[in-house]
């Protein structure tokens, strides 16, 4: 489904815009906030800003939304300059952690509301309102009250505002947060879906690694106010920049490269200094079978689906996660073992 803009003039449809943002830099309180941060997010795309609280990832989406003035750099959609366009002419659906719907209005009424700022008739109000409805998977609930709906359900109503005018540029601020584990992970694919279904370019922020994941077809890590990676999914998780990096999302066995090669395993390293092993990517076996690392079980954490198990080799604690099932028995602390890497690609990370 995608809706059609409100307003004329545009060709295209909704969001198939691309969005760049150029060497943005703000200073708050005295303090650089932002530090030259540049992205590139292509027509129809998915990109998540993620890193730890502070990092600067609100910052970045308000300076998008135009709620904050950058001292320098430059942000443009589909080519045109958003300097100096206040924040209600950006055409930019914004949707926030706490919802921010009006509590006094019915859920049709808050939906409608960003076509009546935009003066549109009333016929296409309400043929806008039914098909931002049925696009959330909330056909009934126009004449609803916004307190009688779940969370989940109000945040797909401020979904479905934030959608209803075509907006060039979807941002979500940590849209998500406020619901429960199992909520949260349905309404990730849900969200995912409507973004598909709609091509609207998105820029979410979260803290979350595994929601960064799962959603974005880019992702940007922030760190102290810059952008230190920006890549898939795929490539930040297999092939992190930095320490940071691989650090944050997710475990890391940070091994020294030894004359090219990590060591403990001996595997060849792509550089020199420091290398990341996933626990994933080791590989548990009999204590003295050939070609693998000895070591001993100190800590066996059962998690469902996974087992993970931390080891020491040589003195270095190493995390190792199993498939249960591929274990020809449960280890215990204080076994004996030997750990291999399964292979690939490794990489040396730089030192920040
Ligand atoms: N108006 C302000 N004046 C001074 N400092 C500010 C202001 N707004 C934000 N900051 C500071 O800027 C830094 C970045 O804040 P920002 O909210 O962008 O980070 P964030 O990555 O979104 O963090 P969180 O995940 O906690 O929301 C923080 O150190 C914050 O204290």
């Amino acid at each position: 489904m995608r809706f059609l803009p409100v307003k004329g003039g545009r060709a295209g449809g909704a969001g198939l815009e691309s969005v760049s943002i150029d060497r943005l830099t703000v200073d708050l309180g005295g303090a650089r906030i932002l530090d030259e941060v540049s992205l590139t997010v292509p027509a129809g795309c998915f990109a998540t800003l993620l890193g730890p609280s502070g990092s600067g990832k609100t910052t970045t989406l308000n300076v998008l939304a135009g709620f904050t003035d950058p001292g320098s750099g430059d942000v443009r959609i589909g080519g045109r300059s958003l300097t100096g366009v206040p924040p209600h002419r950006r055409e930019i659906g914004v949707v926030f952690q706490n919802y921010a719907l009006f509590p006094h209005l019915s859920v049709g009424r808050n939906i409608e509301f960003p076509l009546l700022a935009r003066k549109v008739d009333r016929a296409t109000r309400r043929e806008r309102v039914a098909e931002a409805l049925r696009l959330v998977h909330l056909p009934d609930v126009a004449d609803r009250s916004v307190r009688s709906l779940s969370g989940g359900q109000q945040q797909r109503i401020a979904l479905a505002r934030a959608l209803v005018f075509a907006p060039q540029l979807l941002l979500l601020d940590e849209p998500l947060a406020a619901l429960d584990k199992q909520l949260r992970e349905a309404m990730q694919l849900e969200l995912k879906r409507i973004q598909r279904e709609t091509g609207t370019t998105t820029i979410a922020v979260t803290h979350d690694q595994v929601e960064a994941l799962s959603m974005s077809d880019i992702v940007a890590i922030m760190q102290d106010g810059k952008i230190v990676q920006v890549g898939s999914p795929e490539e930040v998780y297999r092939r992190p920049a930095t320490r940071f990096v691989a650090g944050f999302l997710g475990e890391a066995n940070l091994l020294p490269v030894v004359d090219g090669k990590t060591a403990l395993f001996g595997n060849p390293v792509d550089g020199s200094g420091t290398t990341v092993l996933r626990p994933e990517d080791l590989e548990l076996t009999a204590a003295d079978h050939p070609g693998t690392v000895a070591a001993t079980v100190t800590e066996v954490v059962y998690q469902g689906a996974r087992l993970r198990l931390t080891v020491a080799a040589d003195g270095t604690p190493i995390v190792v996660s199993a498939v249960p099932g591929d274990l020809a028995h449960r280890p215990e602390i204080g076994d004996a073992v030997g750990v291999r890497h399964r292979g690939g690609e490794l990489r040396a990370l730089a030192d920040a």
